[in-house]
Parts: C-alpha cells; structure tokens; sequence
C-alpha cells in the first residue's frame, strides 16, 4: 500500500484578482492572508493564526514555484514507474483561475506536467536499452458529462464499458501510436483546439470541461528468455479538472451556468470519493465512483492499482480564502489515501505455461527437499520438547503435592502444639505443683536435646519396649516415617542411628500409671513452655516457608501447562502445515499430471494433423498428376486435330 503524493501549489498574486461579485463575500473582510512555507499552510488573521486554519502536507509551494521544480519532486518518478510498468495519475484539483492549467500545460517559456513528462517518457524508455515499447496516446475530455475524444473533430458521446481484461475504458477513443515526443505534442495541440474553454469574470480562458491526456506504454524485453514473454502494459494519464466556482464571482448565465453546475457537481462526487477512500476500513462503506464518469475513469488512481500524485493549487489573494480553505481540506484527505500499485503484465500462453512450470518445480524442489526435512525436524524438537515439559509438569505437580501434603502435616501439628500451650497457660495447677503432677508426664520429652526446627519423626511402630527413645512416642499421632522423608528431601535415614537419650518412658495419661508421678521432672515449667513456644514459631515459619514454596511451584506448574499449550498449538500448527504442503504436493502433481496427459494428447493431436496432411499431400499430388496428364492429352488432342 501506498499513499497517495499530495502538494499544494500557490500561483503567484493576480492584479486582476479584485472581487467581482456584487456584494462583497464573508471572507473577504480584509486583513487575512496565507503564510506558506516548505511544509506547511496557516491562515493568519492579523498577523495572529487563525484556529482550524492550518495545514501539513509533504510539499507546499509558493508562487515563486516553477513548474519544472513540481515535475521533479511531484511527478517524474510517477512517470519512470510508469515506464516500467506501474499505472501512474497526475493530477491538478482547485478553485477557478489557481493555475490548474498552467501547471499541466504550462506556458510558452515554462513546459508543464504533460510536455514534461512526455519528454521523460521517451528519455527513459530510451534508456531501457534491454526493452522495446510500444506507446500508444489518446486525449478526451468530460464536458457536461458528457466524453469528447480531442483527437478526433466533431467526435460523437463516448460511452464508458467495463470488461474483465480492460477494466473500466472508455469505447471508440483513437489511440495514436507515437515514436517521439513532437508527435505526442502536434496531437496535443489538435487536442487544445478541441478542448472546450469559456470566459469567466475569474478566468479569461477557463477550462470547462475535465481533460485526461492519457498514454499506454507497452513493453517487452528484447530478448524474450528474460522475462518468460511477459509484456508489461501501464497506463498513465495526466488530468486537467476544470476548477470549481461560486456562481456569483464567475457571473456564469445561460451555457457557462449549465457547465459550472456539472464541473461542480463532478468535483464534488471527486471530494465524496476522496472521503471515503480517506476512512479507515470498516467505517469506509460503498465507495461512489459510478456517480459521475470522471470518478469511474480514474477508479483505479483512486485507491486502486495506481500511482497518484495530486497537485492542489490555490489563489493567494484574500478574496479566495474560503475556496482556498476547501481546497485544502480536499489536500488534506486525500494524503489519508492508499493505492496499491503493481507492475502489469500480460502473458501469452507460453509464458504463461511456463511460469506455471517454474512455479511447480519450485513447489516440488520445497516438498521434496530441504524444507520437508526441516519441517519434520522441526516437529520431532517440538514433540520431543512437548514430552520434555509434560515429564517436568509431572514432577512439578508431585512436589506440589508432597508440599501440600506437609503443609498439611505441618498445620495439624502447629495446631496441636497450640493446644498443648493453652492446655499449660489453663491449667490451675502452679509450676511447682507440676512436680508432683504426672501430667506433666505427658509435656516431658525423653530427650533433653531440643529437636531441629521443622523435624518431627517417630515410628509407626516400636518393635519392643526399647529403653532409649529417641522420640516420643505421643508425637505417632503427628508424624511418620514418610513425612520424615519428605522433609529430608527422600534421603533415607536410619531412625536408629538418631542420638539416644537415656531416661524416661513416655506415658499417655495419668490414669494409667501413677506410679510415674514419682518421676523427676528435668525441665521445669517455663523452660519447656518457651520451648514448647519457640517450637511452634518455627513451625509456623516452617508453615510459612511451605506455603510459599507451594505458592511458587503452583506458579510454575501454571506456567508449565501455559507453555505445554502453546507447544501443542504449536505442533497442531506445524501438523496442519505439513498437512497443507502434503496436499499442495498432491496437486501439484495431479497439474502435472494433467500437463503430461495435454502434452500427450497434443501430441497425438500433431501425429493426426501430420498424417490427415500427407494424406492429403498425397491425394493432392496424384490430383495434380492427373490433372497434369488430361491436360497434356488435350493438348495433344488439339494439336492432333487438323
Ligand atoms: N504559477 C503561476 N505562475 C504564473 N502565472 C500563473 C501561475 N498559475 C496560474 N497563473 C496564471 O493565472 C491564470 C489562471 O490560471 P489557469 O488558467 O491555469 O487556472 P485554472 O485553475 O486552470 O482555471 P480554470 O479552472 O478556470 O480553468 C492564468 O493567466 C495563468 O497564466
């Protein structure tokens, strides 16, 4: 896509340009005028800019402007695209009298759009020394739309057909084929006679009708190899539009009333097209070029399969600042417009097949080579990455579930120590009751050694009544040989080789031995409720770490499964390409199959024509023998007789 080439270009002050309508118009209070530079126009009211009056465009030319300047920064690649195949449209859009004509035709001592880009045309085919060209030229013009061919005197209403090899082309136009650019401007001239120009109050010799000098350039490369026989065809048209006009500055009565309304009209279906080309997509909607006959012929420089340059004049003076400002608004929205050229060739049937050859046997060479391989390469890494993450997945979500697990573990036990404390904080007992309390029993460790933080272990089942413990066992109810596993990471160890303290056989309740209550007790009361306290914060710690260790893997088994999805999408992805390219290969072999059997079929074709031909041969030489022989008799005869 491509955006459309916008300039506006000032002519220079007029003396003439005085307002010349009765009463004098809003705009031309007094004190505005037009400060231009490269780049951009504003309307100052006073020196001061007045709001919702400036423009941007890519170029902004004042009146010291030639024209020479706007071919070469507006026109001249347009027209090189053109020889080498793009369709290319240049066109001046503006009020009456801003200088349309003058930029496309020019004036004696300073050549305008068309005389030079005819003159560039020739030049560079020249220098296409590999091609040969063909140009053929045809002039018409829309006059109260209605088309004139300017080639040809007194030339009927041309009507406008639509096929799908030519597009939109106006029927019965003449078409010269010219060698060189004097005979492309001797057409010209003839042209500029037919042309239908009026006087206005704004424009002594005012278009009055739109012109559109157009020229087909048909090239082939010399030598036919080189491009497979594709012959390239652009059409390049260069547009004078007659200029809008307020009826009461123009004066216009009776027939130039009657033109002013068509140019008008036309101009403002141009600017309906130009807007809604210049929506984005969606909001774009029907596109009106049927409207009127100048939008249908230049359908494809708007929007369509074209280059387009459109040069937008204007009048400086203070009189023309509302025409100005519409002109430039117009400016405005058709630099929002995008065309997509491309290069147009024609294939005779040969290149044609050809191509279509060259194509199949790149599409054969892709299947069957390199990219198929990579293609399967690239699957297995997929599926073998695929297995590599569910298998990490899978492990995750065991470790997940063991931390769970724990945690749980963990909690009871957090929950029980809680108890426990309360129990002590309770109780009525004092500490030095405790002495005598065998509940204090059930609170005693057999081992004095405090146990590391986060370790808790016991054994299912105690295989006889051992004297040494190394843990007690009222602490089987929160703890086994497995949790003592998972918190030594799966690293077995053998709870016998535990350090063993001597002392105290664990009793569960007071009621079933009281002969315990005689027992010393080792640790007192605070010391094993602080310890007891400490215990349970490291536990809660423990409880904390787990969770956010739990919180971490869950993360990363999310991502996991996200990244497993996207590698199966990934690998559906790839299966339906190979898929594709399969079935692309299946037909590409069906065509040529299909070519083999036309081949054949030829062929067989060529073998009949040669034997119905010698046949043929055949019975014309023995007629002619024949024929030869009656002759000769008769001779024969007619000198025998007397
Ligand atoms: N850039 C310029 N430099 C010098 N003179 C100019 C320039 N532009 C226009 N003029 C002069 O202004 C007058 C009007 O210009 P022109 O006929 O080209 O206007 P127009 O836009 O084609 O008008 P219309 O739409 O009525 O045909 C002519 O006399 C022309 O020579």
């Amino acid at each position: 896509m491509e955006k459309i080439s916008v300039a506006v270009r000032f002519r220079p002050p007029t003396a003439a340009a005085t307002d010349p309508s009765p009463s004098p118009s809003p705009s031309s209070g007094g004190d505005r005028e037009w400060r231009v530079d490269d780049t951009r126009v504003a309307l100052l009211h006073r020196n001061a800019p007045v709001p919702g009056a400036s423009f941007a465009f890519d170029h902004v030319f004042d009146g010291t402007a030639t024209n020479d300047r706007i071919y070469g920064v507006l026109v001249r690649s347009l027209i090189r695209a053109a020889v080498d195949g793009f369709n290319g449209t240049a066109f001046a859009y503006g009020q009456t009298s801003s200088g349309k004509t003058f930029t496309m035709n020019g004036s004696g001592d300073q050549p305008g759009i068309i005389p030079l880009a005819v003159r560039d045309v020739f030049d560079t085919a020249r220098e296409a020394t590999d091609r040969e060209f063909l140009i053929r030229v045809s002039y018409m013009e829309i006059y109260n739309e209605e088309i004139n061919d300017l080639l040809t005197l007194g030339s009927e209403k041309l009507p406008i057909h639509e096929s799908l090899e030519r597009g939109v082309y106006v029927a019965g136009l003449r078409e010269e084929i010219v060698n060189s650019a004097e005979q492309v401007f001797e057409l010209l001239e003839l042209g500029e006679e037919n042309r239908h120009f009026g006087e206005t109050n704004m424009n002594v010799r005012s278009s009055r009708s739109h012109t559109i000098f157009r020229m087909v350039i048909e090239s082939s490369a010399k030598n036919q190899m080189d491009s497979g026989d594709a012959i390239r065809v652009s059409v390049l048209n260069l547009v004078d539009l007659a200029g809008s006009e307020r009826i009461a500055k123009t004066g216009a009565g009776g027939v130039r009333l009657n033109e002013g309304k068509h140019i008008n009209k036309s101009l403002m279906i141009l600017g309906n097209v130009i807007n809604k080309l210049s929506e984005s997509g969606k909001q774009r909607g029907h596109i009106p070029y049927r409207d009127s006959k100048l939008t249908r012929i230049l359908q494809p420089a708007l929007g369509g399969n074209a280059k387009t340059s459109i040069i937008c004049t204007a009048a400086p003076e203070e009189i023309h600042v509302e025409e100005t400002k519409g002109t430039l608004q117009f400016a405005s929205r058709a630099k929002c417009v995008s065309n997509c050229a491309q290069v147009n060739e024609i294939l005779t049937d040969a290149a044609l097949l050809k191509r279509q050859k060259q194509e199949i046997e790149e599409l054969r060479k892709k299947l069957q080579g390199s990219h198929s391989e990579a293609l399967e390469q690239v699957i297995l890494k997929q599926r073998n990455d695929m297995h590599k993450f569910e298998r990490e997945r899978d492990r995750l979500a065991t470790e997940l579930e063991e931390e769970r697990r724990l945690t749980e573990t963990l909690q009871q036990r957090l929950t029980e120590q809680q108890k426990m404390l309360d129990g002590i904080n309770n109780t009525s007992i004092s500490p030095d009751q405790f002495t005598d309390s065998i509940q204090l029993d059930a609170l005693k460790t057999p081992n004095s050694k405090e146990r590391p933080a986060g370790f808790v272990a016991s054994r299912s089942t105690y295989s006889k009544d051992v004297e040494f413990s190394p843990i007690p066992e009222n602490l089987g109810t929160v703890a086994d040989e497995d949790l003592w596993m998972q918190l030594n990471k799966g690293c077995i160890t053998d709870l016998d080789m535990l350090e063993m303290t001597p002392g105290l056989k664990c009793v569960s309740s007071l009621a079933e031995d009281k002969t315990l209550a005689t027992t010393p007790v080792e640790e007192p009361i605070d010391t094993r409720c602080q310890r007891l306290e400490k215990d349970c914060n490291s536990d809660r710690q423990q409880l904390e770490d787990s969770k956010v260790r739990c919180a971490a893997l869950e993360n990363e088994c999310d991502t996991l499964k996200k990244e497993n999805s996207s590698l199966q999408d990934a690998l559906a992805k790839s299966r339906k390409d190979a898929d594709r390219l399969v079935a692309e290969k299946e037909e590409v072999l069906k065509e040529l199959e299909l070519e083999k059997s036309r081949m054949e079929e030829l062929k067989q074709e060529i073998r009949l024509f040669s034997q119905a031909f010698s046949q043929r041969q055949g019975q014309l030489t023995s007629l002619y023998t024949k024929s030869k022989a009656i002759v000769d008799n008769c001779k024969t005869s007619q000198l025998a007789l007397p």
